[in-house]
């Protein structure tokens, strides 16, 4: 695998730009380096039984259905932690490397008994890809044993690292969520009267580290599930019914629940029997007990600051059956895909897609333009993620096995083909050339996104500024390094547009999104500044 060199400065101009460089290179340490695309986040989930213990719910198998569901949101390892209610010390737990699949057996099912659980999905940003850094973590307090799974990056981790360090806890790993693990078991300076506050230590916490997390917090008898003030990661909510009761249309009270599940997505809801409720409110701490859910607090932003839902959720990162803000996933890839023929219209005798997440917006693109749409490739969905080769002709043919062309479809054809997103620009070249092959008279690309110019710091494995082919190559450039016709991009006004255009909420303060990595704007303010809010 090709090492990359950290950077050492010459000049202090040269400094933030090294200090930058040596950050992403850091977090990437450890960690499979990918030829394509971005390189997803994590999955959190949570269920617990309504009424009397043992319940009788399959709760180890609802979490683990519910993480398969999550797995497109991290594949390096998983685990999941049960509590069957009665003993403070004692956790059932399961955690390993790989897919969900591979980990949970039925004999990890029948080891994971309980009537509560949660469990993770990770793709690493903070620690490599170790069995040490696996979550759930699970630690024993003076006060019962906690279980944390936490999809995100804490933005300012240094200096909370720093606060738990000077406290007297020792890290056992430099995993930013093994830092909120121990941040919530220390003991208030001011002490507590009567027992343990968790709701207290929690939002303390929040305040501390406003940005970036998803979070649900085990006790034995009681889940916490956590959103960050700028709503950053995703979290939902919900309900298990009885079976035979239909699950879709709007959540009814009256509908009693058998249990309640809590989930970065909610694309797995409908397997496991559980009806979408709602999202996590943005800073809201919900506690999920046999008895109910409720909302426990709602912690407020820093002062100025709009919320932030990573935009790229909608982009790439979720499944397209999820719901974000009142709004299929799907549905919104579709208009962006309109947004693209209305911002960038070409003749073109078939729309198609780069297959998986470019479909939707080609949907998008042919219903506004009237062009018809045609599927061109096939994926091979055995091949597995293109680790990094050692040439470039290596490279290129990674990319192309995992696609073949319908020749039957391109023969003579100009071809119009969208891609949700360019990210090092290794994709789309090969994929040119094998519809060149196959006939193509012309092939324009179209992307349902902007260029990505900036890193990111909240959880997403974006490459380093220097890999990312938007900050080498305008538009035009591109189109003619990669052999295409014509080459554009969906502007970052146009994508706003087309993610807010159906969300019911239209109070702005309500409304906002993370757009970072395309226009350097950050949510918490720059990252290399000030992160001690
Ligand atoms: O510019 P690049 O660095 O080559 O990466 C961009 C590609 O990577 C992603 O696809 P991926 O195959 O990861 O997932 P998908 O099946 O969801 O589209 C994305 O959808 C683009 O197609
Ligand atoms: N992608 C994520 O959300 C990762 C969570 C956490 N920062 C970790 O590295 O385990
Ligand atoms: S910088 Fe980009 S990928 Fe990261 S949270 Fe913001 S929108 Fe999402
Ligand atoms: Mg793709």
């Amino acid at each position: 695998m090709a090492s990359e060199s950290t950077c050492q400065h010459s000049s202090e101009e040269d400094s933030l730009a090294c200090e930058m460089k040596n950050f992403a290179i850091e977090k990437r340490r450890g960690r499979g380096a990918v030829t394509s695309g971005l390189t997803h986040e994590c999955g959190v989930f949570g269920a617990i039984g309504c009424g009397e213990w043992p319940t009788t719910l399959e709760i180890s198998q609802i979490i683990c259905w519910g993480l398969v569901a999550l797995q497109h949101r991290g594949q390096e390892s998983a685990g999941i932690v049960t509590s069957e209610g009665k003993c403070s010390k004692y956790f059932n737990i399961v955690k390993g490397m790989g897919l969900i699949s591979n980990i949970f057996n039925d004999q990890a099912i029948r080891k994971l008994k309980g009537s509560i659980g949660i469990g993770h999905t990770r793709y690493s940003t903070s620690a490599a890809s170790e069995e040490v850094n696996c979550q759930p973590f699970v630690v024993h307090t003076q006060h019962g044993a906690l279980a944390v799974a936490h999809n995100g990056e804490l933005v300012n981790c240094d200096s909370l690292r720093k606060m738990v360090l000077g406290r007297g806890v020792g890290l056992s790993t430099h995993s930013d969520s093994e830092l909120i693990t121990q941040a919530l078991c220390l003991n208030p300076p001011e002490g507590e009267s009567n027992g343990p506050d968790w709701p207290a230590r929690i939002k303390h916490l929040m305040q501390l580290a406003p940005l970036s997390y998803s979070l649900v917090i085990m006790l034995k008898n009681k889940i916490y599930a956590v959103r960050d003030p700028y709503g950053n990661r995703p979290l939902c909510l919900g309900k298990i019914l009885a079976q035979n009761e239909p699950l879709d249309g709007d959540c009814d009270d009256s509908r009693e629940a058998e249990g309640w599940v809590v989930s970065s997505e909610s694309c797995g809801f409908l397997s496991i029997g559980a009806q979408y409720v709602r999202e996590v409110f943005p800073g809201e701490i919900i506690e999920m007990t046999r008895h109910g859910i409720r909302t426990i607090d709602i912690v407020e932003r820093p002062e100025d600051k709009i919320q932030a839902f990573c935009i790229f959720e909608y982009v790439y990162f979720a499944r397209a059956d999820s719901i974000f803000e009142g709004q299929m996933v799907y549905a919104v890839r579709m208009q962006c895909g309109r947004q693209l023929a209305i911002e960038h219209p070409v003749e073109a005798d078939i729309v198609s897609s780069v297959p998986e997440s470019g479909t939707a917006a080609a949907h998008g693109f042919s219903r506004q333009s009237g062009i018809s749409f045609s599927e061109v490739l096939c994926k091979n969905r055995y091949v597995g993620r293109s680790f990094i080769q050692p040439s470039n002709r290596l490279r290129q043919l990674s990319i192309a096995k995992k696609f073949g062309a319908l020749s039957g479809s391109v023969k003579g054809k100009r071809v119009l083909l969208i891609d949700d997103s360019i990210v090092r620009g290794n994709t789309i070249g090969p994929i040119i050339k094998l519809l060149r092959n196959a006939g193509a008279t012309e092939v324009h690309i179209r992307v349902a996104s902007p260029p990505l110019l900036y890193p990111c710091y909240m959880g997403i494995n974006i490459p380093t500024t220097e890999e990312l082919i938007a900050n080498k190559l305008d538009a035009d450039e591109l189109a003619v390094a990669v052999g295409a016709n014509s080459l554009k991009y969906l502007s970052v006004e146009g994508l706003i547009k087309a993610v807010r255009s159906d969300i019911k909420s239209k109070n702005a303060h309500k409304v906002g999104h993370c757009t970072a990595c395309l226009t350097g704007e950050y949510p918490g303010g720059e990252p290399h500044k000030d992160l001690d809010w």
